[in-house]
């Protein structure tokens, strides 16, 4: 796939990025990881995939300094790594990492977590140093980013957020940059931005610097990656070229299969039910929102363009004939209360029909809980754990599981499936169709042009409002960019 990568891959006498054999590392009764090995070549790019909670992340933390291993040998850039190893040893010796929970200061400016992330700008002038080392990076990805450098961090959309911990992760100060470590880098940027970070990996990746992908958006594996490397329960169960592997393969190697193309429950004018959605053009040249009951609308376009507010304009929480049920995609911000153990987050919203009397029946929350963690797989090994002991993409079926366990009759879904792994997501698709064939009404964020297809109409978003709405029938790649950019009259590129 890249010939400069292979060549610095296989250099004579150039140290491997990591070596590592036989990792183990368990969290109370939980085995993360039961003896995972991984070679990476200086310059070269590794996809790694796997179910949620394969341990993908433990691994990576592991190499980035998060977590000390209870077993295995470990050895970066030529050096042995002990016990002592940690996030600031990890850097100086040349590993970055960006995960998939951002890690970004909210109430910092941009500026500010750059100097958060490298000790070496200080004195007096580090502001003006951060300013442009970050201002650079960014520029280098993201072209045309928009990004205000002097803005708090936590005003800042999810999307926004993650183009600076991308950009920060590639950031050179005084340290080396010899890895980077990207867990789930695009799951909130669209896919330009998305296009502009892999584009960006392969530039890294010929000078010689290794980046370890870790991400369920396939497609962009087989775009960037040399090898590919896959996790299951704890281990790396196989490691091949890219070049050598279907996607079916790959999924199979997951332990899972794809369904064919969407089965549509609608999209032929077959839904009559009530209008449970509505709301007006917001102007000239932009088009009304609704929804029927059985209807699983879309909204597309660019990130950023408007669609969170106009799920938020409809989202009315409470009891009502009109509530809805919201799925969040920036789960630490509007989603999961990490206090909370795993079966309370789930049942939040469904409290009313677990009532008892006045009390809440402990019992039926246990029950509920357990119905969903066998409906979509909630890979957990006590439910009344705190649910930050559940992967990325565990914590994300929870939340979704909240939203459906409701009884509201319209979901609000705010490009859901971050960090949800290939063979839950087709789950999560059969439940959404299922419960709209029973009559309730979805309405659809995604960032990610396939899961369009399993909507009856896509609301387009430019500037702020909905600007076409496309038939199931004209949804395409092509038909979303083009409205997107009205036409190509704006030239975002
Ligand atoms: N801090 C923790 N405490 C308890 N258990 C944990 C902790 N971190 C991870 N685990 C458990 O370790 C296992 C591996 O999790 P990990 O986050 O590495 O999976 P993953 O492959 O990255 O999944 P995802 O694709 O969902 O991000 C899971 O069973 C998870 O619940």
């Amino acid at each position: 796939m890249s010939g400069a990568a292979d060549a610095t891959a296989t250099e004579p006498g150039r140290p491997t990025a990591v070596t590592a054999r036989g990792i183990a590392k368990a969290f109370g009764p939980v085995k993360a990881l039961t003896g995972a090995d991984l070679e990476v070549g200086a310059g070269e790019v590794i996809g790694l995939v796997g179910h949620n909670g394969a341990g993908k992340s433990t691994l990576m933390n592991l190499i980035a300094g998060g977590l000390v291993r209870d077993a295995g040998e470990l050895v970066i850039a030529g050096h042995p790594i002990g016990p002592d190893h940690s996030p600031r040893a990890a850097q100086a010796i040349g590993v970055r990492c960006v995960f998939q929970e951002l890690s970004l200061c909210p109430n910092l400016d941009v500026a500010e977590n750059t100097r958060v992330f490298h000790p070496a700008l200080s004195g007096w002038s580090w502001r003006r140093r951060a300013t442009r080392i970050i201002g650079e990076s960014l520029a280098a990805i993201f072209p045309g980013h928009g990004i205000d450098l002097r803005a708090k961090v936590g005003t800042l959309p999810i999307a926004m957020r993650q183009m600076i911990e991308v950009a920060r992760g590639f950031s050179v100060a005084d340290d080396p940059l010899r890895l980077v470590i990207l867990d789930e880098p695009t799951s909130a940027l669209d896919e330009r931005r998305a296009a502009e970070l892999l584009r960006h990996v392969r530039r890294v990746a010929a000078l010689g610097v290794s980046v370890i992908l870790v991400t369920h958006r396939l497609n962009e594996i087989f775009e960037v990656a040399d090898r590919i490397v896959v996790m299951r329960d704890g281990a790396v169960v196989a490691e091949q070229p890219a070049s050598s592997l279907t996607r079916a393969d790959l999924v199979a190697l997951m332990g899972g299969a794809e369904d064919g193309p969407a089965a549509r429950t609608g999209g032929d004018g077959a839904a009559s039910g009530d209008i449970l959605v509505s709301l007006p053009a917001a102007g000239p040249g932009a088009v009304a929102i609704e929804a029927r009951a059985g209807e699983i609308v879309g909204f597309a376009g660019l990130d950023g363009h408007g669609q969170r507010e106009a799920l938020r304009a409809l989202n009315r929480p409470g009891a009502g004939r009109e509530a809805t049920a919201f799925v969040a995609g920036d789960r630490q911000a509007d989603g999961v209360f990490p206090l909370w153990s795993i079966a309370q987050n789930l049942s939040l919203c469904a409290l009313a029909g677990l009532r008892r009397g006045h009390l809440i029946s402990a019992r039926a929350e246990a029950e509920l809980a357990q119905d969903w963690r066998r409906r979509i797989d909630i890979r957990a090994a006590d439910l009344d754990r705190p649910i930050l002991t559940l992967s990325g993409g565990n914590q994300q079926k929870v939340l979704f599981a909240r939203a459906l366990a409701a009884q509201a009759p319209v979901v609000l879904l705010d490009d859901p499936m971050r960090g949800v792994d290939v063979g839950t997501k087709q789950e999560v698709y059969r439940l959404i169709r299922a419960e709209a064939g029973r009559g309730r009404s979805f309405v659809w964020y995604s960032t990610e042009l396939d899961e369009l297809s399993h909507c009856d109409r896509v609301y387009v978003f430019r500037e702020g409002r909905a600007v076409a709405c496309l038939p199931a029938a004209a949804v395409s790649a092509a038909a979303i960019i083009e409205a997107s950019f009205g036409g190509g009259r704006h030239g975002h590129a």
